[in-house]
């Protein structure tokens, strides 16, 4: 099976859903952030306050090239991994893109903002949305709309892979 990746802005059930979908197909699963994580021996958040955004971005275009060198995986992405055209070019080569979109106002809602440094103001989210919604929209190869529950998520997403 030629591997899947998730897109989406943060909070919109990339993780959640990438997991169980993963075990659903019979496919492994990673998460970028979580790679990443294991890599710098630190947290998501604290890479931020360290080293800053730039710093960040840079070890997530190299991780990808990591975790992209794979077969029969779901890769769960961060939610800012569209700013770079780089990234979205070997994503595209290397997997089946689905966007994961959730209504922003559930998302404020739900998430937990510890570790997701760019929503600790909870309007920089709108902000964001404005910035990429047009990306994510141009680089997937088919949107999901995440407004039931994750089963129903997974279950849309093994649908469009049987057509496919
Ligand atoms: N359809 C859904 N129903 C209930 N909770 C959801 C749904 N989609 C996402 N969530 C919840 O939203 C939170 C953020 O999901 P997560 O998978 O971490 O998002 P992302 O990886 O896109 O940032 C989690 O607590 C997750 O369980
Ligand atoms: O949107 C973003 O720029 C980010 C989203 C986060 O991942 P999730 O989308 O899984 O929350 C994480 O990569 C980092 O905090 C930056
Ligand atoms: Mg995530």
């Amino acid at each position: 099976m030629k591997n899947i990746s998730l897109i989406g802005m943060p909070g919109s059930g990339k993780t959640t859903i990438g997991r169980v979908l993963s075990k659903k197909l019979g496919m492994k699963f990673i998460d970028l952030d979580r790679y990443i994580e294991e890599k710098a021996q630190m947290k998501i958040t604290r890479i931020f306050e360290m080293y800053g955004e730039d710093y960040f971005r840079n070890i997530e275009s190299h991780s990808l090239l990591d975790v992209l060198d794979t077969e029969n995986t779901v890769i769960s992405t961060g939610g800012g991994i569209v700013t770079r055209e780089e990234n979205m070019i070997f994503l595209k080569k290397k997997t089946i893109i689905f966007y994961i979109k959730r209504d922003l106002d559930i998302i404020i809602n739900n998430v937990r903002f510890d570790n997701r440094p760019l929503l600790k103001d909870k309007n920089n989210l709108y902000k964001l949305f404005e910035k990429r919604s047009m990306l994510y929209e141009k680089y997937c190869d088919y949107a999901i709309v995440n407004d039931a529950s994750i089963y129903d998520a997974v279950d849309k997403i093994i649908k469009i892979l049987q057509e496919d």
